[in-house]
């Protein structure tokens, strides 16, 4: 069985939990988020992308791709995605390094030996290592058990960040080598959720449900989504209080809406659906934060 996919190992992150962190994205997520900020972490497959601005247009990608998957467009150079096998070759030509491959195998070795370089960091800030994606618990979970069993054993906290949408045995095989859990909410009303994520929520609420249930330790993160999870009324927003005051948790990061990740969409040929999303102004987002204290929720806005 092939290792996971790894995009990146992002080091010194200081918004993917406590202190300062290594963050491992790993590739592939069930879930299709319009807004997504990490595009190229939703295949399961190795993507091959395109910087627009660096091709001089000069044609030795097409020329030497042995499968015609690259071809000249009406504005740009265009790839045959059904065509192309991830095979490297029109990145090793391309003198303008207009093209590059994401996603790398990984060994749990390999993974360990890099986020224990930092480890001085996560002593003086009570950090540690976050296994983020694309979706962590999608991956094979005896990787990933492994990868968190090892990094614990050398007293390094780990935490997971999730969207929930996998099945619960995923987080039985991992959940004891987990120091914290950042759950991803993003909506309860389950029309909006298939509309804006692509599947329902059902999985992701139960689970959530069943993991406070067990005892684990958990941070809720809300993206809060203009032209998604936020009205005049917060009524999405009193729904997840309503869902998450029965539940052992305490604190909630609320994650505004941004668009940093836009211009990733068209270096994967992909189309960013999010064009009408917008970030809750301030005020909106004071109001949600004191919405969620009058509850007892710690909150914090941002990660
Ligand atoms: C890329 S996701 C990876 C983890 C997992 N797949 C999830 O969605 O929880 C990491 C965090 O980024 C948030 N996020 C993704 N796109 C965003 C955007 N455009 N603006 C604000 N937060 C965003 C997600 O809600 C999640 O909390
Ligand atoms: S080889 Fe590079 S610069 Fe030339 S057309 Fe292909 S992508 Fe553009
Ligand atoms: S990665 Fe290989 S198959 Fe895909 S476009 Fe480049 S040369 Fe063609
Ligand atoms: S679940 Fe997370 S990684 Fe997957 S599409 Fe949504 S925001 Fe992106």
């Amino acid at each position: 069985m092939m290792n996971p996919l790894v995009i990146n190992l992002q080091k010194c992150s200081l918004h993917d939990g406590p202190g300062i962190r290594s963050t491992v994205f790993f590739k592939g997520c069930p879930l299709e988020c319009v807004w997504c900020h990490n595009p190229e972490s939703q295949s399961y497959t190795k993507d091959v992308l395109y910087n627009e601005e660096r091709c001089s247009r000069c044609g030795v990608c097409i020329s030497k791709c042995p499968n015609d998957a690259i071809y000249t467009g009406e504005t740009m150079i265009c790839l045959d995605k059904d065509k192309c096998t991830r095979c490297g070759t029109c990145i090793d030509y391309c003198v303008n390094n207009a093209r590059e491959i994401v996603g790398k195998e990984s060994t749990i070795k390999d993974i360990v030996k890099e986020i224990e370089k930092d480890r001085m960091f996560y002593e003086e800030s009570n950090g540690g290592v976050t296994l983020s994606g694309g979706e962590v618990m999608s991956q094979d979970m005896d990787y990933i058990s492994q990868v968190a069993k090892t990094c614990q054993a050398k007293g390094i906290n780990v935490a997971i960040d999730t969207c929930g949408y996998v099945k619960f045995q995923n987080f039985e095989k991992v959940m004891d080598h987990v120091d914290l859990f950042l759950y991803d909410i993003k909506l309860i009303d389950e029309e909006k959720h298939i509309k804006f994520t692509g599947k329902s929520n059902d999985l992701v609420l139960d689970n959530l449900k069943k993991l406070s249930e067990r005892g684990a330790n958990i941070s809720i993160r809300i993206p809060l989504i203009g032209g998604v999870n936020i009205d005049d009324e917060n009524l999405e927003v009193k729904k997840i209080i309503e869902f998450l005051k029965p539940l052992n948790i305490k604190n909630v990061h609320l994650l505004p809406y941004h668009s940093i990740g836009k211009h990733k969409y068209d270096k994967l040929y992909m189309k960013y659906e999010g064009e009408e999303l917008f970030r809750p102004s301030d005020e909106k987002l004071e109001e949600i934060k004191k919405l969620f204290e009058q509850n007892n929720f710690k909150t914090k806005i941002g990660g």
